[in-house]
């Protein structure tokens, strides 16, 4: 069962277009987002909150139709967004207070509770706070109303590496909890390897995969040979090449092919999120030796 489906969606801006991007979000587990910078993750975020409107396709979040019941969902929706879009001249003391009035299930001392384990001041202006205290208070927000989805755009990337760490085990905490869902975009594929359950990639607007993280590493693995190994049928087998003298390397589904033809002479290693990133990024690119 799925907590946001994505359909066909597209959408035009200047020079960027998501191409017929279709997504399903699991319910219950963890998704991250993963793409290079520019490739469409904060964009597709902003069309799954009516942000932006696209061109066409559809996007179901919970069952439910965003666009008319908007205001009921935002309620379940806890976001933590790229950008600051925290209120500059408030305390976190007085946000709190007033989160009550836009939150139905608003959880002041659950709040109160994470800024003291975050080491989040809370009687000072929120635009004199480190932008890391400002993204622990967005999480702390996203974490005090109950919300049955958490939509966190790039939590992790200005956060210290201790407190990274302390927020992907309060997050898989809340897994505990069958109900929660998570999207989360990074670019700190490490995070994904801890916690992440599914995988989707998108590469200027489109979807490259969307997979079960261990069916992603059993899918692909790292192949590395000598560079008499490779002829055309070979090397249609793997993504991304890359030769050099000391021979070729590169990701392939058929590794099963390279271990029958060549035995103990081809490495066949596990593969890496950010590797399988590289090579398709290689492969699209068609660029070698790099
Ligand atoms: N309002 C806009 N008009 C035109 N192009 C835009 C607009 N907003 C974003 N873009 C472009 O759309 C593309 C996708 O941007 P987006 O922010 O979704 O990428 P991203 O994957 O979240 O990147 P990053 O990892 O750097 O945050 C970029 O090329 C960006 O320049």
């Amino acid at each position: 069962m799925n907590a946001i489906t994505v359909t066909g969606l597209h959408k035009s801006m200047g020079e960027f277009k998501l191409e017929g991007i279709d997504m399903n979000i699991k319910k219950g587990y963890i998704t991250g987002l993963i793409g290079e910078n520019g490739a469409g993750k904060s964009t597709v975020i902003n069309h799954m909150l009516t942000l932006k409107k696209q061109d066409a396709g559809q996007i179901n979040i919970l069952d439910k139709d965003l666009e008319a019941e908007r205001t009921a969902l935002l309620n379940e929706i806890g976001l933590v967004f790229a950008e600051d879009r925290l209120p500059q001249n408030i305390t976190p003391d007085r946000l709190g207070k007033l989160l009550r009035t836009f939150y139905d299930r608003w959880d002041k001392e659950t709040f109160f509770s994470y800024l003291k384990t975050f080491n989040v001041r809370a009687d000072r202006k929120i635009k004199y706070l480190s932008t890391g205290e400002k993204v622990k208070l967005s999480i702390a927000i996203a974490l005090s109303h109950k919300a049955k989805l958490l939509i966190l755009d790039e939590p992790t990337s200005n956060l210290d590496p201790t407190f990274r760490l302390e927020l992907l085990e309060i997050l898989q905490e809340l897994m505990v909890d069958e109900e929660v869902t998570i999207l989360f975009s990074t670019h700190i594929t490490s995070d994904l390897d801890k916690i992440a359950d599914y995988i989707i990639m998108i590469d200027d607007g489109k979807v490259i995969f969307e997979m079960e993280k261990e069916t992603l590493f059993e899918t692909y693995r790292k192949v590395k040979g000598s560079l008499d190994m490779l002829d055309a049928e070979i090397e249609s087998l793997i993504i991304g090449t890359t030769r050099s003298s000391l021979g070729f390397e590169g990701m392939s589904k058929e590794y099963e092919v390279f271990k029958e033809l060549f035995g103990n002479k081809v490495v066949i290693e596990p593969i890496t999120i950010d590797e399988i990133m590289y090579y398709i990024k290689k492969e699209k690119r068609g660029f070698d030796n790099v």
